[in-house]
């Protein structure tokens, strides 16, 4: 591993946090009818921390901005977005120049689209990044068997293989490197389950020999089997940080957002609630999930807080 400078490291104990984020805001400037100018906020106020030797799942639906936080992280938002707030990578902040310098070594990002190969590069190739040292290709052979593919692959170029195959070279290309922080932005659709399972196992195993994992996913059955804390994202912000413990029982969580995921697991009887989460132009006032919550009043077109609450966090006025 490319090791930093010392001086760029203010946190050398691998007590602090390895990524803090916090207040976090991304929005897109857009044109409407030609010079009008408009600003779509899709993440707000967004705080996220990892630390050495944890694995962090980050749960919410589609659109909800999970992706956003990775790209923003790993300093790769389009070019329209606005970004604010501060990230902090081993108690410094990682500025565009240092993630520039750490991104694909000691900072792995696993991506969510498959575009993310290179279709004119061999898989082999892809993977080592030019290297052609033993330990490396010792190091792939292992990967490679741990996720099923077989040698040949090596020559082949990523439209000869499937997608969940692409999807395990995509795993693969991470994790050849030895990383200090991992975000894995929906690393397992198209895998069969007993390879999603060996993967999220993996991204655990990193985290037990001292990395910070960030695992982006809609499956949260996925993630209890191995995260040690989830962070729940609802349109653009985090209303719950919980720790998988507190997914044994409904009343140990949090928001009603939350526990309305809980009710919609398979063993707790697939009970879905009603209604879909917002759209970014036609976000409500104060909490975002209000609209669908049976416990909403007229405060919560106010401004609610991020507040700790039971060694967690949680986003709403009448979580007890
Ligand atoms: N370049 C862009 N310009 C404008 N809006 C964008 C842009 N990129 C993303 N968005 C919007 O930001 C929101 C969050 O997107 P993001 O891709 O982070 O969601 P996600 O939680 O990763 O969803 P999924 O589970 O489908 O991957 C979406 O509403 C999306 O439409
Ligand atoms: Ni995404």
């Amino acid at each position: 591993m490319r090791k930093e400078n010392q001086a760029d490291i203010v946190n050398t104990s691998e007590e602090g946090p390895i990524l803090k984020i916090e207040h976090l805001n991304i929005s897109f400037r857009q044109y409407e009818s030609g010079t009008h100018q408009t600003q779509l906020d899709v993440i707000r106020d967004l705080d996220v921390e990892v630390r050495a030797g944890e694995m962090v799942a980050v749960v919410g639906s589609s659109g909800s901005g999970k992706s956003l936080l990775a790209h923003a992280v790993l300093g790769i938002l389009p070019y329209n977005a606005v970004q604010g707030g501060r990230i902090f990578y081993r108690g410094s902040e990682l500025t565009r120049e240092r993630i520039e310098r750490l991104r694909g070594n000691e900072i792995v990002m696993v991506p969510q689209s498959l575009s993310y190969l290179d279709p004119l590069v061999k898989i082999g190739k892809q993977i080592k990044r030019g290297r052609k040292d033993k330990k490396t290709a010792d190091k792939l052979r292992g990967i490679f068997k741990r996720y099923d593919l077989n040698e040949e692959v090596e020559e082949l170029y990523p439209f000869e293989l499937s997608g969940g195959m692409n999807r395990r070279i995509l795993i693969s290309t991470a994790l050849i490197e030895e990383p200090r922080l991992v975000i894995a932005d929906e690393p397992t659709p198209g895998l069969d389950l007993r390879v999603a399972k060996r993967a999220m196992g993996h991204f655990r195993e990193l985290a037990d020999m001292g990395a910070g994992v960030l695992v982006i996913t809609h499956d949260l059955e996925l993630a209890l089997e191995t995260a040690d804390r989830v962070v729940v994202f609802y349109a653009g912000c985090t209303i719950e940080e919980a720790y998988r413990s507190d997914f044994e029982k409904e009343e140990n969580l949090r928001h009603p957002y939350t526990k309305a995921l809980w009710r919609a697991l398979p063993q707790h009887g697939f009970q879905f609630i009603e209604g879909t989460q917002p759209y970014v132009k036609e976000m409500p006032e104060g909490c975002p999930f209000s609209p669908r919550c049976d416990m909403c009043t007229p405060q919560c077109k106010g401004e609610v807080p991020y507040r700790e609450m039971r060694k967690g966090r949680v986003r709403c006025l009448y979580a007890k």
